[in-house]
């Protein structure tokens, strides 16, 4: 049953709106000539950091669901702890017990195992290859490979999306050995598991939030039909790509394994198809590829009759996919949630990039508003890539509108997703992440000041860090530029003009994090948030 919100014994809420203003990527680094977020001028948030309600929060590892702390944090685990208040159990950490427990070789996956057995066609399994842990691990696809063999399957076939943004930006060939080693392992007794197409994740099939279904396609054609250049193998695909194209990982265009007889492994009717990432949003899309009956995105050609499994269940409302290894994070009573049933107007906001970040995944996963009579999302299109050449991304935008709905809408909750410091931080290239940074600031001062002139209460905070730290120190001494998010703190302000100082008193509990983000804003509503929920950060 859901909680009903109550009023809160003595805070009143503001005449105006509350906004939360998520900085996509921006924390808080060691202020170095590798920390873009110390670099860039940033008047906004300098003065930011001389109010009282100023602190800093846990973004990373076990204070947002992930397995260990030595994970870093990211968009799913971030907005999902930001909108539902509590720290849950994330994909990485779910499979990884399912594995451990055996439960992930539940229904779904004897469906595809038995599919197989009966056809002999093989056993597909599409993801990225790495240990980056954000939407998947090298580990789990193991697991279920030796599963495979174990249990009889003859033949395998591995679609490899290669990393570089979760992992070091070069690191495709230790992953693509380390795989190709337990492929030839495998191979024995009649067995002939291989890995049969590949390419980057930014390039090749995990798009999202429908930014570029081409990406979608390009996967499609190497992965399904077979279509594309052709390689001996992943090693040589990656090793001449990286010498024509100069491009990392994460670029590298689709490849496809081909030996005397033809591509090693396109899908046929009769083949069983995992897809072994556990994060959804990049996932989606390939996923409604396989499913829908009905396709008009790209050219599908004959829909190849497959039985079709996620590593999870991706998307709560649409139900996508059908069939799951393993049961999703279990989120219901999210913010956004507990304010509709309030009768609460809210608005989220962001560009194409983010704009699930404030509605799928702050709302734990489901695509659609809880009540579309009060709540407005709105999409502000992205530029498509290069976006080192346009590190301002849409920031002007989203402002011109978020303040023009603050009068056309009047939500009396917001929260907006700024891409920048995220989006522009993986591409490595620090002048740009400097600028996107400054982008950024320029929009929040926007932002405090025109919510601040409509009687408002203005949160700051950010969902991980990325731009904070540009390069990682090698083992050899060496710099190698950084792509993948940080495990930073992240910063975190509320400004509330009726407060003398500028801001409320807070009384963070120790180790707080995002998770306490959710109860601090119902507070500021003037809600007293459920007891499920992580403490707010107010003084009492
Ligand atoms: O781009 C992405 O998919 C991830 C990194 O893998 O970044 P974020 O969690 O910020 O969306
Ligand atoms: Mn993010
Ligand atoms: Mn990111």
């Amino acid at each position: 049953m859901l909680t009903r919100l109550l009023p809160h014994p003595i805070r009143r809420p503001p005449e105006g709106p509350v906004v939360c203003v998520v900085l996509d990527g921006v924390g808080i680094g060691r202020g170095d000539f590798g920390d873009a977020v110390a670099q860039a001028r940033t008047p906004t948030l300098d003065r930011l950091r001389g109010l009282p309600s100023f602190t800093s929060l846990l973004a990373h590892g076990t204070a947002v669901g992930m397995p260990s702390d030595a994970d870093m944090g990211n968009s799913e685990v971030g907005h999902n702890a930001l909108g539902a208040g509590r720290i849950v159990d994330q994909g990485a950490k779910l499979v990884s017990g399912a594995i451990a427990s055996g439960a992930i070789f539940g229904p779904a996956w004897r469906r595809c195992v038995d599919t197989v057995k009966a056809s002999g066609e093989p056993l597909h399994f599409i993801g990225l290859l790495s240990d980056g842990n954000v939407h998947s691990h090298i580990d789990h696809l193991i697991a279920m490979l030796e599963q495979a063999a174990l249990e009889g399957v003859k033949r395998a076939r591995v679609h490899a999306l290669l990393d570089g943004r979760d992992v070091p930006a070069r690191s495709a060939l230790p992953f693509i050995d380390r795989l190709e080693v337990m492929l030839a392992r495998l191979s024995q007794d009649g067995r002939d598991y291989r890995i049969a197409s590949g390419g980057g994740r930014m390039v090749v099939t995990m798009d999202r939030y429908e930014a570029d279904w081409k990406i979608v396609e390009r996967g499609w054609d190497a992965h399904v039909r077979g279509l594309g250049r052709r390689f001996a193998t992943a090693r040589e695909a990656v090793e001449t790509l990286y010498k024509e194209t100069g491009l990392d990982d994460q670029n590298l265009p689709a490849f496809v394994i081909a030996d005397a007889f033809g591509p090693v492994g396109p899908i046929r009717d009769g083949a069983a198809v995992i897809l072994f990432n556990f994060r959804g949003d990049r996932a989606l899309e390939l996923t409604r590829a396989f499913e829908e009956e009905q396709f008009d995105k790209f050219p599908r050609g004959p829909k190849p009759r497959v039985e079709f499994a996620g590593m999870t269940q991706y998307d709560g409302d649409l139900k996508l996919p059908t069939h799951f290894l393993v049961a999703p994070p279990a989120i219901s009573g999210t913010m956004g949630e507990l304010l509709a049933d309030a009768g609460v107007t809210q608005l989220a906001i962001s560009e194409t990039h983010k704009f699930g970040h404030v509605t799928y995944f702050w709302n734990g996963n489901r695509s659609e508003p809880f009540d579309p009579a009060r709540e407005k999302y709105v999409e502000v299109p992205s530029d498509g890539p290069p976006l080192e050449h346009r590190p301002w991304m849409r920031a002007a935008e989203i402002t011109d509108r978020l303040i023009a709905e603050l009068d056309a809408y009047k939500p009396k909750f917001v929260r907006v997703n700024y891409a920048n410091g995220d989006m522009i931080g993986h591409t490595g290239d620090l002048a740009a992440t400097i600028l996107a940074v400054e982008a950024v600031d320029l929009c929040l001062g926007r932002v405090i000041e025109a919510v601040r002139v409509r009687k408002g209460i203005t949160v700051v905070t950010a969902d991980h860090g990325n731009a904070d730290q540009m390069f990682d120190l090698r083992p050899d001494g060496a710099l190698q530029v950084r792509t993948s998010h940080s495990l930073n703190r992240v910063p975190l302000a509320i400004v509330d003009p009726r407060a003398p100082g500028g801001g409320p008193g807070l009384a963070p509990p120790p180790s707080a994090g995002l998770s306490n983000v959710a109860s601090t804003c119902l507070e500021l509503l003037g809600f007293s948030p459920p007891e499920s929920y992580r403490a707010s950060l107010l003084a009492r």
